[in-house]
């Protein structure tokens, strides 16, 4: 069995939207990253890369190089659950919580764990998404940005 966590931020910029779990979401602001900014796909995958011991994100897709971006973080996530499986492990669960005032999440955390259970070959029962304001404090309260915060659980296939 092996655990894993992962975090990323990303700041709010010009755009008319914003994409976690791989859902589209309008907002009045998008977020600024050199791929699509899926901030929820990222920490899934830091977690996941870091219950395996295999370093980050940015190890596996640098953002110096140009393939990724405005790139589909899906395509960051199947990678990170390829190379889960070619270890021999599988998903047990994986926990996620988005840190905004806004956009809320509730009406789209189905959606987005539709796509991350698609993603990750596994059931719906086994990916979380919950959401949190930080009550108007921080950088999030403040909407300068959106966090979000991953833990998996992995075990031997
Ligand atoms: N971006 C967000 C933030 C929160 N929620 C939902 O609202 C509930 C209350 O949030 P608090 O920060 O006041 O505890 C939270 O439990 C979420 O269900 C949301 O959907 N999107
Ligand atoms: C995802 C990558 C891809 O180049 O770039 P960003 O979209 O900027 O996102 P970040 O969370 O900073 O992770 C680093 C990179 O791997």
């Amino acid at each position: 069995m092996r655990i894993g966590n992962g975090f990323d931020v990303h700041a709010f910029g010009e755009g008319d939207h914003v994409t976690l779990g791989g859902t589209r979401i309008a907002h009045a602001r998008g977020l600024v990253a050199h791929s699509d900014g899926d901030v929820v796909i990222h920490a899934l995958c830091d977690a996941i890369f870091g219950a395996l011991a295999l370093g980050d994100i940015g190890k596996h897709f640098p953002p110096s190089d140009q393939r990724w971006r405005h790139a589909d973080s899906r395509q960051f996530l199947r990678h990170a659950a390829s190379l889960m499986a070619q270890r021999g492990y599988a998903l047990c669960n994986a926990d996620v919580t988005v840190v905004c005032e806004s956009p809320k999440i509730g009406p789209h955390a189905q959606a987005m764990r539709e796509n991350l259970a698609d993603d990750l070959g596994c059931r719906l029962d086994q990916v979380s998404i919950k959401a949190t304001t930080t009550e108007k404090l921080g950088f999030t309260g403040r909407e300068e940005g959106i966090a979000a915060q991953a833990s998996v659980l992995l075990v031997e296939r």
